[in-house]
């Protein structure tokens, strides 16, 4: 039985093959019904970690699948600047070329993450940030690459919906953690993150950028209402 192949995957394998190659389609399509059912369980299996899986609800989220390949000629710096995933998680796959590093939240110190085989990264975003109100880290991250080996990861992305709106639950407000985020609807936190991001491409800031991100807080600091219900 032919399984439908998502629109999105279509129109880059169309671009890449344009006779067609089901083999590969057939592969991609089976590693992203794979990792869309483990990202599920690890999502569900954090949120009853605090509890709160009740507020799971598998029609709000959805996820993405990329495939990066990051070649870098001799004696150049590259690779992706310091970010936080602007998601509720990503799972991903990395090939053993390494790169992959992510700054401590205490200290501030930049750690490999060596790849580890038969093991996925998982990093938590700035929506699972505030919908547990501050309780789940979203770390910040980078690629550093400098006369390596060309490095393949394939990121799985999971997504609140456009219009799902990011609330965290009573369960993470009390007297002592007072509620941080304004609640906001996540397609507008998205066109936020775009818009800044493609702002610092144009200006090449993107791989020199060293600062900590702080969209979020921005975005809700800043967004005069644009992001607040
Ligand atoms: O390619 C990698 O290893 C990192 C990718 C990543 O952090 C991202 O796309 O958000
Ligand atoms: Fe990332």
């Amino acid at each position: 039985m032919e399984l439908p192949i998502p629109a999105q995957f279509r129109s880059s394998s169309e671009q890449m093959w344009p006779q067609g190659n089901s083999k590969i389609c057939k592969i991609i399509e089976k590693y992203s019904a794979g990792i869309e059912e483990l990202t599920r369980e690890i999502t569900q299996a954090i949120m009853k970690s605090f509890g709160v899986s009740k507020y799971y609800e598998e029609s709000q989220h959805w996820g993405l699948l990329r495939m990066n390949y990051c070649d870098v000629p001799p004696q150049a710096r590259g690779g992706l600047g310091p970010h936080t995933d602007h998601n509720l998680i990503t799972v991903m796959y990395q090939d053993n070329s390494g790169g992959l590093e992510l700054k401590t939240k205490l200290g501030g110190k930049w750690v490999d993450l060596k790849p580890l085989p038969d093991s996925f990264v998982v990093f938590t975003g700035d929506s699972l940030k505030a919908w547990s109100n501050g309780f789940i880290h979203s770390g910040i991250h980078r690629v550093v690459m400098s006369n390596k080996s060309p490095r393949v990861s394939l990121p799985y992305f999971f997504f609140f919906r456009d219009d799902a709106v990011v609330e965290a639950p009573p369960e993470f407000v009390d007297d002592h953690h007072p509620r941080l985020y304004t609640p906001f609807r996540y397609g507008d936190y998205k066109a936020y993150c775009k818009q800044i991001k493609s702002a610092r491409c144009e200006h090449k800031e993107f791989f020199e950028r060293e600062s900590d991100e702080a969209f979020l807080e921005n975005f809700l600091g800043t967004s005069t209402g644009r992001g607040n219900l």
